[in-house]
């Protein structure tokens, strides 16, 4: 298990965009929306090879162009600076891409 420092939900979500808090667990969310498949599979690969890296991995759906993102950390039971950082990345590389 990665090392990691658990921050929480509400103070993760004060400093990020546009994610939320999840109902019964210390866990964040966000709905990325993008042109079209083609921008969101290029935005889940360039987050995959992030997360593998950091062995800290998303909880995450695809539709379309909607990726529907869910961060926490299994090993601490919440929302840690392992999160924080992958959802940084996240915003950092959907960029303009996103709609919403
Ligand atoms: C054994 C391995 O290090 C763990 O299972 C990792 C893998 N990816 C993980 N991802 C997330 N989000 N939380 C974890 O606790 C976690 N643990």
């Amino acid at each position: 298990m990665p090392h990691s420092t658990h921050i929480g939900a509400a103070a993760a979500i004060q400093s990020l965009n546009g994610w939320a808090a999840v109902d019964g667990r210390d866990a964040i969310q966000k709905t990325f929306l993008f042109a079209d498949f083609n921008a969101a599979f290029g935005f889940m690969t360039q987050v995959a090879l992030l997360a593998e890296k950091m062995d800290h991995h998303p909880e995450w759906s695809n539709v379309y162009n909607r990726v529907v993102v869910l961060l926490t950390t299994h090993d601490a039971n919440g929302v840690t600076d392992l999160d924080l950082r992958l959802a940084q990345f996240m915003e950092r590389v959907a960029g303009a891409a996103v709609k919403n």
